[in-house]
């Protein structure tokens, strides 16, 4: 085995903080949330969108209920200008919805974001410019008073833009981009140049985001990094802290929620979770982590499918299948403790008549983001007797009863065993009609009538009915006429009077499947013969009594195929 390289890396510095408070606090209101997925989400795109996926991306953000969106980098390409013309030229903007356009503190890229925005009612000029210490050595060259100047710069020339414009909707927001690669009292030192700049005031706020550009520590360090520029920052009714988190250490919502805990009152992020490299916040998941709280996400995702299909047209990106609350497989249980579990869960929760969710294994009711029960419980050589009962009970009303679940059970597991694949709900209901109620060996039911006698409650007379039948027995009739004090009885009677059997009935359910004139009965009968054997069979018929006289004849030919195996 091969050492990996890891002296090459150094570990992140921690924050000199004392009593911290974020570990103690909740989430108990939604942050602001910004959706990037026009911007962030787009620049990183092998093909980026053109104006006419922008216009659809941009409905679908207006209608989840976002109120803040970035809409592009308009200074960047004719796609990015164009698409923030169309906007505003053909008022698309809902009065409530603010857009967001990202420009690098460059004096002609600032001036080219004016232009773009001409006309706007209400917008977020958002800065951006580096602050780290290795993009200061390497990409900038610059002391960090130089590129303290570069922020104060831009953020004067988007001053003087506003002004000359005379728009009071424009608000500004500045980055200090690559924030986890910065000195924190450096940060904080540019921002303060930023806010004096823009003369920053409870009145007048600016939005300062500070962003894991890249993911470099533990969640607990992004949040005391907040929590430490929160407690310092001179003004703090002057300044809406927002984050922006990336994945790259696979923590981006931990790392925003445990900013939200520890001050930012604003969260930028992109549906599931697009953006540079491993991707930003997932807002989806940060949204419905909410939600699972029992706390407002204030966004409408309750068509989960339909944002999805949106979201993959657009960007031609994918969902993962094992996504957060998004991806395709994350309400389905293949394993048998997990089926059985949620089975349970699902019937006691639509007994208990509440609206309090508590289902093991799926922590958000999935019909809450648009999808079906349906696909909760699929069937491969993991799934046990309690997931088959639930696809025949869910996906077709057979309420098979517990005692025949094993046998049920046994045979769907012994089927995956042998396809080694995901038996289909319509396959698992051919095999339960092929193993009980398409039975035609040894005995087939060729006639039966069933005679009810006038009985006298009152005397609780036994002998109610009675019954004449003709089996078959490979070519051979067996006809023979049995009385008993109902047709189970009856016909048990007479078969083991004309076979030489000797069983009796031990378990017996029956209910309807279907509601309409079609509705049918199902029978499920368990029988045990004098030998101690057991055999279980299901019939169906429009009518009760045969059902039950089917279910008991399936359940000898299937005792009878035992001797014969
Ligand atoms: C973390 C983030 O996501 S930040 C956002 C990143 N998004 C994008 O870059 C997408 C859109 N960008 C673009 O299309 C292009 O980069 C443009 C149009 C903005 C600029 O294009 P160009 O000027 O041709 O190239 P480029 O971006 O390489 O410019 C780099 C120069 O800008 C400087 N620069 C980079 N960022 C900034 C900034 N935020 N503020 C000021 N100067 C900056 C660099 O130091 C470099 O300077 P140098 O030429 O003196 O070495
Ligand atoms: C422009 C900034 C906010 C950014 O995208 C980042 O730092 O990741
Ligand atoms: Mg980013």
């Amino acid at each position: 085995m091969a050492t990996m390289n890891y002296e090459k890396y150094e570990p992140y510095p921690a924050v000199d903080i004392s009593e911290r408070t974020w570990p103690d606090n909740r989430i108990i209101k939604a942050p602001l949330w910004c959706s990037i997925d026009l911007r962030d989400g787009n620049q990183a795109l092998p093909v980026p969108m053109s104006v006419e996926e922008k216009l659809d991306m941009f409905k679908l953000l207006v209608d989840i209920g976002f109120k803040e969106i970035e809409v592009g980098f308009p200074s960047a390409a004719v796609v990015e200008f164009q698409f923030v013309r169309r906007l505003i030229e053909e008022n698309l903007i809902p009065d409530d919805v603010t857009i967001q356009v990202l420009t690098q503190a460059r004096e002609h890229l600032i001036r080219k974001t004016f232009d773009a925005l001409e006309g706007v009612n209400n917008a977020i000029v958002h800065l951006y410019n580096s602050t780290s210490t290795v993009q200061r050595d390497v990409v900038f060259r610059m002391d960090r008073e130089e590129i303290k100047n570069i922020a104060v710069r831009g953020t004067r020339l988007v001053r003087e833009l506003k002004e000359a414009s005379g728009n009071k909707g424009i608000r500004f927001q500045y980055s200090p981009e690559s924030f986890t690669g910065t000195e924190l009292d450096y940060a904080l030192d540019v921002c303060h140049a930023v806010m004096d700049e823009w003369g920053a005031s409870e009145d007048d706020t600016i939005i300062i985001n500070l962003p894991s550009t890249v993911e470099m520590s533990t969640p607990n360090i992004f949040a005391d990094r907040i929590e430490w520029f929160c407690r310092n920052i001179k003004d703090r009714r002057a300044v809406i802290v927002s984050v922006h988190t990336h994945n790259d250490r696979g923590t981006a919502v931990a790392s925003a929620e445990l900013a939200v805990m520890a001050g930012a009152d604003r969260v930028e992020g992109a549906l599931f979770g697009n953006g540079e490299r491993c991707g930003n916040l997932d807002i989806v998941t940060m949204a419905l982590n909410l939600c699972t709280q029992g706390v407002d996400p204030e966004l409408d995702l309750s068509d989960l499918s339909y944002i999805r299909e949106v979201y993959c047209r657009t960007t031609r990106m994918i969902v993962h299948p094992r996504q957060p609350y998004s991806g395709e497989l994350v309400y389905t249980a293949f394993s048998g403790s997990h089926q059985d579990a949620i089975s349970k869960g699902m019937k006691a929760f639509k007994r208990s008549g509440k609206n309090l969710w508590d289902v093991p294994y799926l922590p958000i009711d999935p019909k809450d983001v648009g999808c079906s029960y349906e696909a909760i419980v699929r069937i491969n050589s993991q799934s046990g007797k309690g997931g088959v009962a639930y696809i025949m009970e869910n996906d077709f009303g057979y309420e098979i009863p517990k005692w025949m679940q094993p046998s049920f059970g046994a045979v769907v597991q012994s089927k995956v065993d042998q396809n080694g694949k995901e038996l289909l709900p319509k396959e698992v209901l051919d095999l339960f009609h092929d193993e009980y109620i398409r039975l035609h060996e040894t005995y087939s039911m060729k006639k039966c009538t069933i005679n009810w006698e006038d009985r006298d409650l009152e005397r609780d007379d036994e002998v109610s009915t009675t019954i004449q039948c003709v089996l078959d027995r490979g070519g051979h009739g067996i006809a023979f006429s049995a009385w008993g004090n109902g047709p189970v009885d009856a016909f048990v009677r007479g078969v083991n009077q004309h076979t030489g059997l000797d069983f009796s009935v031990d378990e017996y359910a029956e209910h309807a499947i279907g509601h309409s004139a079609d509705a049918k009965a199902v029978a499920y009968v368990r029988i045990k013969d004098i030998g101690g054997r057991e055999s279980i069979g299901a019939g169906i018929d429009s009518n009760i009594s045969l059902a039950s006289i089917k279910a008991v004849l399936s359940a000898v030919n299937r005792l009878e195929n035992q001797v014969k195996r």
